[in-house]
């Protein structure tokens, strides 16, 4: 099913996610449940944080057809230089807009996937740009944290506006 993805500045948003305790059918259901609403969306990732279930799991897909789908639980990422690289993010719990951010250049990830096998891997470019994005939803850290406060500011009040615009 499709779920409802939480927009800034929703407070929920500022929750930090607990582990995940028991990789089941049930987080089964919610995973695929996130694949749906990501792909819908669309969006190349989403974190458990943004359809209000605050548990650390993330799902993926960077590929251009939906063909290659990662699930990442209880991920920790260790940052492999000092070098940054930018990009221009978009959230879809931000709507609209896009900032440059500067984030670790390369990183090693260690997961459990959807079996609740542990692995690990290095990640650079938009792999590693993607999930350190999707931890800081898991930390309750959004995109818009890493520009000015006016710059925030003004995202809030123009997505807030369009919040009370809807029904
Ligand atoms: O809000 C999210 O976590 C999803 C976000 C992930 C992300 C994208 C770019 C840089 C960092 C993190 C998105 O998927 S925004 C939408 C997007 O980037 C996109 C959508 C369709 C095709 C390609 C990209
Ligand atoms: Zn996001």
């Amino acid at each position: 099913a499709k779920l409802e993805i939480l927009e800034f500045p929703d407070p929920r948003l500022r929750t930090v996610a607990k582990p995940v305790e028991k990789v089941d059918d049930e987080l089964r259901k919610l995973i695929d449940d996130m694949f749906e609403t990501m792909y819908d969306a669309p969006g190349i990732g989403l974190a458990a944080s943004q359809v209000n279930v605050h548990i650390r799991l993330i799902v993926m897909d960077l590929s251009e057809d939906k063909s290659e789908p990662r699930v990442f639980i209880n991920p920790e990422i260790t940052p492999l230089t000092d070098d940054t690289a930018p990009y221009e993010e978009g959230c879809l719990s931000v709507p609209g807009f896009y900032e440059k951010v500067e984030r670790p250049a390369r990183v090693r990830i260690k997961a459990l996937d959807r079996d609740g096998n542990t692995f690990e891997e290095e990640a650079d470019e938009l792999l590693a740009t993607c999930i350190q994005h999707e931890i800081d939803h898991l930390d309750g850290k959004l995109f818009v944290d890493y520009v000015s406060r006016l710059k925030r500011d003004r995202i809030r009040k123009k997505l807030e506006k369009i919040h009370r615009q809807r029904a």
